[in-house]
């Protein structure tokens, strides 16, 4: 495995020749122009990540990043941190939100503790351990700068490990009490936003305690004053493992060049530091649903991508991938399926006059 620098300066961006070729052929379908929505444009721009037309969906790969953050000692989260652990032995038992809907996607979870603040083994659970948790971003650094750099490293190499199994498309997901203060605090590092305004109540807080949470984010923001123009240094400063590794697998999707998609505020967080390191690889993403968290559109903004699904989620763990799955093998059929106009000629020529 090469190294970060040599893995982003080898990334290119999509195949425009192949998108072009797959907006004539939609162009060209029995159809209103346009009238399939955004399955034309996710058909598009699959094509422009693996240069064909035929890109079916059903090897599905859904990498979850699961540590602790230390910044939960200042009562940001509304559980206590043993549930980081918890919930990531049961997604394994298949009966957390993501566990369900991965297996009702019919799609692998990959679940890798990259940072759980406990000793674990448990069979299925990659063991992929940087440190028992990060250190409390209010009083000073996250991590190191290399182990920033490793936990992105991590992604990557989870990524090309499904490429190898034959992933045909790859979800992102997440389980860390207290991530969403880390995620807020990347967004606000990059963008210089408001945290009154993207600052949301994560997995549900008091109104007491959602103002304590919006003011240590700031002091964390203050104290390390992250370099907006280092991504490293702001995920070093005010990040946190799964939120480097989830960015490792935007990397190394847009590496291997295979669709990936972003879950919620926390995967989009990590969308947005993968975005910084290197923008083409946005060419790769696909949003899944519009979580209610307010930092999460604000990312969207940023990235310049649009959810799929309003479904008024907010729970994280990579359930949105979990139901996103079949819109892009849907946006599949629909290119490789349907009649064109020439095609559905020969069995009605009345078609051919819709047009
Ligand atoms: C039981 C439970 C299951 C979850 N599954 C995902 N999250 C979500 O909530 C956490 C982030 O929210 P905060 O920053 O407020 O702690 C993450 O683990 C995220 O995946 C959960 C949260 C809880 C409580
Ligand atoms: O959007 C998310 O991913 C999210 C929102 C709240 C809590 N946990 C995750």
């Amino acid at each position: 495995m090469d190294n970060l620098e040599k893995i982003l300066s080898d990334i290119k961006g999509a195949d425009e020749n192949s998108k072009a070729k797959a907006k004539e052929r939609l162009d060209n379908l029995a159809k209103p122009l346009g009238s399939l929505g955004h399955l034309e444009s996710i058909a598009i721009k699959i094509s422009g990540i693996t240069g064909k037309l035929d890109n079916p969906m059903k090897n599905r790969h859904l990498i979850i990043m699961s540590s602790d953050n230390g910044i939960v000692e200042e009562g940001v989260s509304c559980c206590p941190q043993n549930i980081t652990l918890i919930q990531t032995i049961n997604m394994l038992r298949g009966i957390t939100g993501v566990g369900v809907l991965a297996k009702h996607a019919g799609a692998k979870l990959k679940v890798v503790d990259i940072g759980i603040n406990a000793d674990v083994e448990y069979p299925g659970l990659y063991n992929k351990k940087i440190r028992k948790g990060t250190w409390n971003i209010s009083k000073g650094p996250a991590m190191t700068r290399e182990e920033a750099i490793k936990s992105i490293m991590i992604g990557i190499e989870m990524v090309e490990e499904s490429v190898r199994e034959g992933a045909e498309v790859l979800g992102t997901g997440e389980m860390g009490i207290g991530n969403t203060s880390t995620s807020s605090a990347v967004l606000i590092a990059f963008t210089g936003a408001d945290a009154d305004m993207v600052v949301g109540k994560g997995a549900g807080l008091t109104e007491e305690a959602y103002e304590n949470k919006k003011r240590v984010i700031k002091q964390a923001l203050e104290i390390n004053n992250p370099d907006k123009n280092d991504p490293i240094d702001v995920l070093a400063k005010v990040g946190g493992f799964d939120i480097g590794g989830m960015a490792g697998c935007f990397i190394g999707a847009a590496y291997y060049r295979i669709p990936i998609l972003i879950d919620g505020l926390i995967s989009a967080a990590a969308a947005l530091l993968a975005y910084r390191l290197n923008p083409l690889v946005v060419d790769y993403m696909f949003p899944t649903h519009c979580s209610a968290e307010p930092g999460y559109k604000r990312i969207m903004e940023e990235l310049k991508l649009q959810p799929m699904l309003n479904l008024d989620m907010r729970l994280g763990e990579g359930s949105g991938c979990a139901v996103a799955y079949d819109i892009l093998d849907a946006a599949n059929d629909v290119i490789t399926k349907m009649a064109t106009f020439e095609e559905a000629t020969i069995v009605n020529d009345f078609l051919v006059d819709i047009r």
